[in-house]
């Protein structure tokens, strides 16, 4: 075979996207911990199930969602909010592993906010046919601090928008290993996940699954 000399030119794609004013895509940043991360992964799920929450309006949700660290994001009739303990076990949320916390600080670091210490993971499962719809992260107590959204698993698309949700959005893909970070002027922009498409990933399955810190409480 021969060696193809110029893939690196042929793929021009960088691996740090400046997505809007404070927010950046950086592109494989999770993959030297990919291992640990998922070992992580099965852990907590098996303390903390994943579950369909229900929206305020009633909707069960088709991302499955889970927990860790000191709070949790949880939905049900009454609202949204974070929550100290997981309301089926009535126990506290596992907690934030230490692979979690190093991949969240340095990826914060590298996209410019570097006193971040996360506070909540909230763990989202799409399987195919999941979407979550065009939203704005603000149950959080103070937005000085940003959003670090990883993405394992199967592809998907990432809209983001900005502060009106009328406001035109840029689309990107988003592979197994990325990080996305948005905070200051970005920290409120709309966001959301449209259909995951069918496939299965070879390290993860038929699931795409996500990890998003927070500087919940
Ligand atoms: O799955 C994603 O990439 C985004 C998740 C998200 O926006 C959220 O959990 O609030
Ligand atoms: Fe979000």
């Amino acid at each position: 075979m021969i060696p193809d000399l110029f893939a690196d030119i042929a793929s021009p794609e960088p691996s740090r996207i400046e997505m809007a004013e404070g927010a950046v895509l950086l592109r494989g940043k999770a993959l030297p911990l990919e291992h640990e991360l998922l070992a992580a992964l099965d852990v907590i799920a098996a303390a903390a199930p994943f579950r369909h929450m229900v929206t305020p309006g009633g909707f069960v949700m088709s991302v499955a969602m889970t927990n860790c660290g000191a709070a949790g994001w949880v939905t049900d009739r009454t609202g949204y909010r974070y929550d100290r303990n997981d309301p089926e076990s009535g126990k506290p949320w596992p907690e934030m592993p230490a692979s979690f916390l190093q991949l969240a600080v340095e990826a914060a670091t590298e996209a410019g906010y570097p006193d971040f210490r996360p506070d909540a993971c909230l763990i989202n499962r799409y399987e195919p046919g999941a979407r979550l719809s065009l939203h704005q992260d603000k149950n959080e107590r103070d937005f000085a601090n940003p959003i670090v959204s990883v993405s394992l698993g199967l592809p998907a698309t990432f809209q983001f928008g900005g502060l009106k949700r009328t406001d035109p959005i840029t689309k990107y893909s988003l592979h197994h290993g990325d990080v996305a970070v948005w905070g200051g002027p970005s920290r409120l922009f709309y966001h959301g996940v449209p259909t995951l498409k069918d496939g299965v990933h070879e390290k993860v399955g038929r699931m795409r699954l996500n990890l998003t810190f927070r500087g919940a409480l």
